[in-house]
């Protein structure tokens, strides 16, 4: 598929994002090269992909044992060999010594009318196959004397130990046992060749006894913030000038991604100097990003400058905030380890909220592709009833697949938008009178007015095609956050 949105295919009209995802899709596909990996200790691996598929080598737990402190017993001895007093629903075994976490029992097995004092974690001794909790348990020291005692009989002293069942009846075979490999079974793939590393993942990791793990090498991705009234955060700002914010939220955001960031600074409104940029920093990127000067200003170079060190697609994305957004690849020029070599370019359209929602919808999951995360594997949100299948389908390579995850909510307020395009509000959680969880947005909701990603948890989607969103009504909102 092209990449120009004035390709026969989809005349001069704009794109819709579900287009804009899988010509992106494809162009990155073509540009694919073999990623680097590394090793790294656990506890680097936070926020990382997975370069390899973990397959256990080892049963979790390695071995049976108690979910509670307390006996461990056969449940098949309970009413055959043991004193039942059925008046008190209790009956009576003999202690014959310890299953302690770390230190198992290696005596004998247990026979019937025996049990072994366990605690929570310890392996089940041959022959136990249930656990009684502590608290429905008495210990003499001898015979049915009144002593009841919390601590651990001392070795040897076990064969001497009674414990009366409180409630016998209720306790039935395989409580409060954990088996072997309940798990995780040996063999058995646990975490996957491009899983994004959550905390969990490197607990389950760590479980597996792994020190290390190979993971992709980080992306480096270069930004620059453009325009001559852009000023950085410290210095002074000049009549008509603006403190330089896009520079600061994209760095973070790529950051949140465990992505190295080069901060190339803020480019003037020159298009030569634009030029010499772009081609350096594609020598030293693996994506270059821009904001600012992509619409159609006298001032707004991106396009030219792109076009000549590179190809451009000028995508108009039928899209609120967010309709200007050039994408194209950048030639590595000779002279470069890299020279040949393509490397692909976002230039963000400058209004600080359009910054973010299209770092979002499109460079977030073309970051997640290149670093060789895996796909989510749900169908894109867009994609609208009647359209035709040829325009619209999502191909495997669609970026749609690497969005982040969308949720269906309730609008807590009438949601207004204009049917040509999709709109992304900023949206937030909040209790309703009725005590239901609704979202609203987060109040003015202009391009320019970075304050409503403030309290953003997720943008709310109204698709292409919908005008209005009643307050009741179920609407799909995209789930900010990292991965
Ligand atoms: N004739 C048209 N004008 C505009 C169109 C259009 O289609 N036709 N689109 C509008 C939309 S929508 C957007 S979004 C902007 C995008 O334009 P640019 O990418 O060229 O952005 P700039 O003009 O450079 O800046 C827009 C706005 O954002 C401020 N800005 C820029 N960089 C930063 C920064 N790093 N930190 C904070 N603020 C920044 C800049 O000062 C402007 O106020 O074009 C519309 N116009
Ligand atoms: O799309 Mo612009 O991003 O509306 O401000």
């Amino acid at each position: 598929m092209s990449l120009s949105c004035f390709d026969p295919m989809f005349g001069e009209r704009m794109l819709s994002v579900d287009e804009a995802l899988a010509v992106l899709g494809d162009s990155l596909a073509a540009m694919q090269r073999l990623r680097a990996t590394e090793r790294v200790t656990l506890d680097k691996a936070v926020g990382r992909i997975l370069a390899e598929t973990i397959v256990s080598p080892l049963d979790v737990p390695a071995q049976t044992n108690a979910a509670m402190d307390g006996i461990a017993l056969a449940h098949a001895s309970l009413p055959r060999a043991t004193l039942q007093d059925s008046a008190n629903d209790a009956c009576e075994l003999r202690v014959i010594g310890s299953s302690l976490a770390g230190h198992p029992w290696h005596g004998r097995a247990l026979e019937a009318g025996e049990a072994l004092r366990i605690t929570t974690g310890a392996a089940l001794p041959v022959g136990a196959d249930s656990v009684v909790m502590q608290e429905q348990l008495q210990y003499f020291a001898t015979g049915l004397v009144d002593a009841r005692t919390d601590s651990l009989p001392a070795a040897g002293a076990g064969d001497a130990e009674r414990v009366v069942i409180e409630g016998a009846s209720s306790v039935r075979q395989g409580q409060n046992v954990r088996q072997a490999g309940e798990d995780i079974a040996c063999g058995s793939d646990v975490v996957s060749l491009g899983q994004w590393l959550t905390p969990a993942a490197v607990g389950v990791l760590a479980s597996l006894g792994l020190a290390e793990i190979t993971v992709y090498r980080p992306l480096t991705v270069a930004i620059f913030s453009t325009g001559d009234e852009v000023t950085a955060p410290g210095e002074t700002l000049s009549a008509g000038g603006i403190f330089d914010a896009n520079r600061f939220s994209l760095s973070a955001l790529l950051v949140e991604q465990g992505i190295d960031v080069l901060d190339l600074g803020i480019l003037s409104d020159d298009r030569e100097a634009l030029i010499v940029a772009l081609q350096d920093a594609a020598s030293r990127a693996d994506m270059v990003m821009t904001s600012g000067g992509v619409s159609v200003g006298e001032a707004d170079h991106v396009r030219g400058a792109l076009e000549a060190c590179g190809e451009l697609a000028l995508w108009r994305i039928a899209m609120r905030p967010g309709r200007p957004l050039a994408f194209g690849t950048l030639k590595v020029a000779v002279g470069s380890e890299k020279a040949g070599g393509q490397v692909p370019f976002f230039g963000l359209p400058g209004n600080p909220v359009a910054t973010m929602v299209t770092f979002l919808q499109f460079v977030l999951p073309a970051l997640r592709q290149m670093a060789g995360q895996q796909p989510r594997m749900t169908a894109p949100a867009h994609q609208q009833e009647g359209e035709s299948a040829m325009t619209v389908a999502p191909m495997a390579t669609s970026l749609a697949y690497w969005q982040s995850p969308r949720l269906q909510l309730i609008a807590g307020e009438t949601l207004r938008s204009r049917p040509e395009r999709v709109d992304y509000h900023r949206g937030r959680l909040v209790v309703g009178e009725d005590g239901r969880q609704v979202v609203m947005t987060t109040g003015k909701q202009g391009s320019g007015i970075l304050t409503s990603m403030l309290a953003a948890e997720c943008l709310i989607e109204i698709p292409a095609g919908c005008a209005r969103i009643d307050a009741g009504e179920p609407v799909m909102v995209q789930w900010l956050g990292a991965q």
